[in-house]
């Protein structure tokens, strides 16, 4: 069990973390202020990140007891991985802001509690490094370039690498504006650099590219925010078609990322997407887009059973990841505590992070009555306010 600590290691009082919100204390404590507010923070009036957060504690749970809970089974299968709970880690750029074990202390932290982790197109190391930590448990989230030669180059690097599902981004043609990064003027510091993108030809990065000194020379010296950084890398005109030249250029499971409308998720079926996740980027994106739990129902739906559908978003308990399967999700997936985890202890921090919200898990399984992931469905939970 890991204790809190104060700035830079100094054990401040000997309290004892139990929950993800404890690390998230610690963790704030632990960062540089800037560093912080981007991780935690989300778009504009942060309305959705809130509202992600509220969705979860709307939700009551209806009980049933005198059920035999002695076992519970919260394993899965989730495109073709077997997993000791349904819960992932979120795609992520940049874990070495918050600690030098990096995205591979985060592979290997989710790898040893039996789940996966999705790797960024902007990890601060490269998917390479990534995947080999945390064999047959990594994804790889893509973000589609308006150079789809180094597009398709870094599919085929996941693929090699060992990844086994892509996972396209549908939410962020544009990055939302984050004020709190505006307010701070964050830039990436000299030392961290999105790692896949080192060196590469027609990246649009050489001279003067994502923060002004070009990769090549080591890094990333400051100087450019990363929206304007991202304006110049992603393609704002991506449109479903890519979605089938991916399916047919990759063997590789595709998943689709921040799919909130039934209307999307019959695009997604229809293009040969094998999964969707709702997503709203944890609030980052659009704010004013709706909770992801709430979005979750009517995405089933238009998935109708032919595509899996996978969540994200304000997940911050054991419970909650128990609420989402209830409502069809097969697949939670867990962001910023992860990062809070990371920062408080490296890989040992971001495993007890997963370990306490698959332990909660297990819990609510047996509290609820509900020993199985099977027994979880529409009867777990009580109708949300406002529901007839
Ligand atoms: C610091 C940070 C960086 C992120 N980077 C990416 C990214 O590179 N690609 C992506 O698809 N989503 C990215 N996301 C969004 C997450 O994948 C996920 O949708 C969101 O964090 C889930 O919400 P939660 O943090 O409340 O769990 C990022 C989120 C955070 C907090
Ligand atoms: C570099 C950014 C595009 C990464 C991201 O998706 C985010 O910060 O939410």
């Amino acid at each position: 069990m890991l204790r809190e600590q104060g700035p830079r290691g100094v054990a401040a009082t000997a309290r004892p973390l139990a929950c993800a919100a404890d690390y998230a204390a610690a963790a704030r404590a632990a960062l540089p202020p800037d560093v912080w507010d981007y991780v935690d923070g989300g778009a504009g009036d942060e309305l959705t990140l809130a509202a992600n957060l509220a969705a979860f504690r709307r939700r009551a749970v209806r009980p049933r007891v005198l059920v035999d809970v002695a076992h519970r089974d919260t394993r899965t299968r989730v495109l073709g991985t077997d997993l000791a709970a349904p819960l992932a880690v979120a795609p992520m750029a940049y874990h070495r802001l918050v600690h030098p074990d990096g995205e591979s202390g985060t592979a290997r932290a989710a790898a040893a509690e039996g789940l996966l982790t999705v790797a960024s197109t902007f990890a601060s190391q490269t998917v390479e490094e990534i995947a080999a930590a945390a064999p047959g448990r990594v994804w790889f989230q893509l973000y589609c370039f308006r150079d789809r030669g180094l597009t398709a180059d870094l599919v085929g690097r996941a693929q090699a690498a060992g990844c086994t599902a892509l996972v396209l981004t549908g939410d962020a043609p544009l990055m939302g504006r984050r004020e709190r990064d505006i307010r701070r003027g964050f830039v990436l510091p000299g030392d961290i650099e999105p790692a896949n993108l080192r060196g590469l030809p027609g990246s649009g990065l050489a001279g003067g590219g994502l923060a002004g000194g070009g990769l090549a020379a080591g890094g990333l010296p400051g100087g450019r925010d990363l929206a304007a950084a991202t304006r110049e890398l992603l393609d704002p005109a991506l449109t479903w078609d890519a979605v089938g030249w991916l399916a047919e250029s990759s063997p590789l499971p595709l998943v689709i990322k921040g799919v909130m409308t039934a209307e999307d998720a019959v695009l997604a079926r229809e293009a040969g997407a094998a999964a969707v996740i709702v997503s709203n980027h944890g609030g980052r994106q659009l704010d004013g887009a709706p909770a992801t739990l709430d979005a979750l129902a009517e995405v089933c739906d238009g998935a109708a059973g032919d595509i899996e559908v996978y969540l994200d978003g304000g997940v911050r308990r054991g419970l909650d990841v128990l609420k989402a399967v209830a409502l069809g999700a097969r697949l939670v997936l867990t962001g910023r505590p992860v990062l809070w985890g990371l920062a408080v202890a490296g890989e040992h921090g971001a495993r007890e992070v997963l370990r306490l919200l698959k332990e909660e898990l297990d819990l609510a399984m047996a509290l609820s009555g509900r020993p199985s992931l099977a027994r979880l469905g529409l009867d777990t939970l009580a109708p949300a306010e406002g529901d007839t």
